[in-house]
């Protein structure tokens, strides 16, 4: 190599400029990963050695095309030569080893992350919807927020977030959670072919929430959401031994019937030590009428977070993938769930100072 001119670009610059390529999944710049192997400046000819994380990356393209604009975006550089390869085996374990951390269960007691679960007493009360809608909004505000479909029975937080057939990458045996709305989301659907209904018993339910936790990358959460199987099945008490931590909010609809089995919903994560923070009612108004929500509420001893009405946009927006969220603030149903995010993201406040432990 020649000592550039004075004023001319050296590979420092092309460094720095690298240096703001984030990789897509894992959403760290590619020059903390050791992406770079190698630059070098030959007048206004900049030689990048690239290396991906693994072969056949789907994020490929977009991480050459970043690389590209981000070089020639540096003054005094007109040419890239750009050469793409693939880490070693022993390069990639470094990585997953440095990423990792030496944590073993990251959202456990101690963690700096609010851990969220969401459940219900039965099935189809809207309770994937809620948990999706609520990523969506808390993300919309900035928080980094990662999502664990745990819903084994009826994975479809990705349908709802607009990722049906989204995989996950996995690097040596850590998982890169797809990004829906800006929301990591990991979900047993992800890993089963032809949405064959999953009949997984106890230990096996276990150890897959066990390694939804250690082994998908989330990276630095402010808030992680989990989405339970309705009733209080295997999944929930793995869930509150895992993370006894959670806090929980119950997802009712209007009717007395719901309003029994949801409670019985909320005092098993009690059991476990998880804080139940707050009822939803949903699909309220219309042919159910209103009160269930009010009704667990009061039972349980903590209040009501939402009341969201029973409307055509939800189910819509449920079907294409776009939450109601992020559309009309005004929709009654998106107006409610603005309104959840708002009063999650208050009580988190009110907790700040807490002993963490
Ligand atoms: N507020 C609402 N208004 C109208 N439809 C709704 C509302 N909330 C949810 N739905 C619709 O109800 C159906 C069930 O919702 P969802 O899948 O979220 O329920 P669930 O409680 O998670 O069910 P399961 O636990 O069985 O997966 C979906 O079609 C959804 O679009």
């Amino acid at each position: 190599m020649t000592a550039p001119a004075a004023g001319a670009p050296d590979a420092a610059a092309v460094r720095s400029a690298l240096a703001r390529v984030l990789d897509p999944e894992i959403r760290r710049p590619i020059t903390e990963l050791d992406m770079i192997r190698a630059v070098d400046v030959e007048g206004a000819t900049a030689q990048v050695d690239l290396r991906l994380t693994i072969v056949g990356c789907p994020a490929a393209d977009r991480i050459e095309r970043d690389v590209r604009a981000a070089v020639l975006g540096v003054p005094g550089i007109r040419e890239i030569e750009l050469s793409v390869g693939v880490m070693t085996p022993a390069e990639r374990e470094t990585l997953v080893r440095r990423l990792r951390g030496t944590k073993r269960m990251p959202f456990g007691p101690g963690t700096l992350t609010r851990v969220i679960a969401v459940t219900s007493g039965k099935g189809g009360v809207g309770k994937s919807t809620v948990t999706a809608e609520l990523a969506t909004a808390l993300a919309a505000r900035g928080l980094a927020v990662g999502l664990v479909d745990a819903d084994v029975f009826g994975f479809s937080i990705p349908g709802i977030l607009g990722i049906p057939d989204a995989k996950p990458t996995q690097v040596g045996d850590m998982i890169l959670p797809p990004i829906a709305n800006e929301v990591k989301v990991i979900s047993i659907g992800m890993f089963v072919d032809d949405r064959t209904p999953v009949s997984w018993r106890g230990p096996l339910l276990h150890r897959t929430m066990q390694q939804f936790l250690t082994d998908v990358h989330f990276g630095d959460l402010d808030v992680l959401l989990l989405d339970l199987p309705p009733g209080t099945g295997d999944v929930a008490i793995t869930l509150g031994q895992l993370l006894p931590n959670a806090e929980v909010i119950v997802v009712t609809t209007p009717q007395a019937a719901a309003a029994d089995v949801a409670e019985r919903s909320g005092l098993l994560a009690r059991q476990t030590g998880q804080t139940v923070i707050g009822v939803v009612e949903n699909m309220s108004g219309g042919v159910f009428g209103t009160g269930g929500g009010d009704e667990v509420a009061r039972r349980l001893e903590v209040p009501l977070l939402a009341r969201v009405p029973l409307t055509g946009a939800v189910p819509t927006a449920g079907d294409v993938g776009s939450p109601v969220v992020l559309g009309d603030p005004a929709e009654p149903a998106a107006a409610a769930l603005l309104g959840l995010a708002d009063a999650v993201v208050a009580r988190g406040r009110g907790l700040a100072g807490r002993s963490l432990l």
